[in-house]
């Protein structure tokens, strides 16, 4: 566990019902969700996540519905109160502080960017930004100034007087992503927040989500019960299932070594040469193989690296850090894209 991390969760568990909070612990703790229902009434929401998110990372936490990754966002900020554990966010521990504490944290440490974006209707856009900045006792001319920057960034330059009903769905989560900005938290956490839209207008939120991620490199902690979506944004995924951690791991990861058979299944329709790397199709170099093949890091895309790869009569050399590491035969990017097509 890294003393650095933006977030550290540990052992954190969430059981619903009567009696809850006398299950960790003992026994009952290793029954099976479905057990546990049946012999207390208790539900498992989450069972003893442990995880760290560095500074600066997109994390997605992804399931299917009912996994468990709503109570987990939740608990995060005690919106859910923790059964047991600990979550650490800036070096503070969250499970000990007092109401204050957390009210503070949520406006100015974490802020949510819910899928029902929860707008004022009656307040403008600009003043729907500003709003959480005006709880604060922030005064008028520097949340003005502040929304204004912030709706600049989200691309809403022009509707700052509009009202959240003159807006489509993909504005008003613009709005949503400002108002979490405004309060220039260290980690913003994003509840399936494009769920409703559709799918175009999805793109375009998760194109938005990555933009702001290189322009302002905040700690991201994602939730969604979409793959692709996943995928496209997380520097690591979380797979939850029934409450508990499946897997953790970077993209190429969940897709190139699937845990089980569960991830296997969500992975299954993913086209893999977009995801994969080198590194999951290269194999050792033999003794006195040629030199001039095309060079690349193992970190490249199996589609990136295809073009070159397939017009060398030579296999590419996989070189990391001045290293020959590997080599990739023209057949091994064939079987990953050709599987794709079947
Ligand atoms: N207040 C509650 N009381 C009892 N059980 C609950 C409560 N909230 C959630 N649960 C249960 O906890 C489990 C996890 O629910 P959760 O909403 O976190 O899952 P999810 O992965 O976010 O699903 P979805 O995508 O459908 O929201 C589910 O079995 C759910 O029924």
């Amino acid at each position: 566990m890294s003393d650095d991390a933006a977030l550290s969760v540990k052992h954190l568990w969430k059981i619903f019902g009567r009696g809850a909070d006398r299950i960790v612990g003992t026994p009952d703790a290793d029954l099976s969700r479905a057990e546990l229902k049946e012999k207390t009434g208790c539900v498992v929401g989450v069972r003893d996540l442990s995880f760290d998110v560095a500074p600066g990372e997109v994390f997605v936490v992804m399931g299917l519905s009912g996994s468990g990754k709503s109570t987990l966002v939740r608990c995060l900020t005690r919106l859910i109160e923790p059964t047991a554990g600990e979550v650490v966010i800036d070096g503070r521990d969250i499970t000990k502080a007092s109401e204050s504490e957390l009210r503070d944290l949520r406006r100015t440490h974490a802020s949510m960017v819910f899928q029902h974006f929860g707008l004022l209707p009656h307040r403008q856009v600009i003043d729907n930004v500003a709003y959480g900045l005006e709880i604060r006792g922030v005064g008028r001319k520097e949340r003005r100034a502040k929304a204004e920057e912030v709706v600049q960034l989200v691309g809403l330059a022009g509707y700052e007087t509009s009202y959240p009903d003159q807006l489509s769905g993909g504005m008003q989560q613009r709005v949503g992503l400002a108002r979490a900005l405004a309060n220039d938290p260290s980690l913003l956490l994003f509840d399936e927040p494009f769920s409703a839209l559709d799918p175009l207008i999805r793109r375009d939120m998760q194109n938005e989500v990555i933009r702001l991620h290189h322009e302002l490199g905040k700690t991201m902690v994602f939730i969604t019960h979409d793959l692709a979506e996943a995928l496209k944004l997380g520097d690591r995924i979380l797979i939850m299932r029934d409450g508990e951690l499946v897997q953790i791991g970077t993209p190429d990861e969940v897709v190139g070594a699937p845990a089980d058979d569960y991830v296997r299944d969500f992975t299954s329709e993913v086209p893999k040469s977009h995801v994969l790397t080198l590194k999951w199709v290269m194999r050792e170099p033999r003794d006195g193989e040629s030199g001039d093949g095309p060079v690349m890091t193992s970190d490249t895309i199996v589609r990136q690296a295809a073009r070159a790869a397939l017009a060398s009569e030579h296999p590419v050399r996989v070189v990391d850090d001045g290293q020959l590491v590997g080599i990739v035969d023209d057949d091994a990017i064939l079987r990953v894209v050709v599987a794709e097509e079947r």
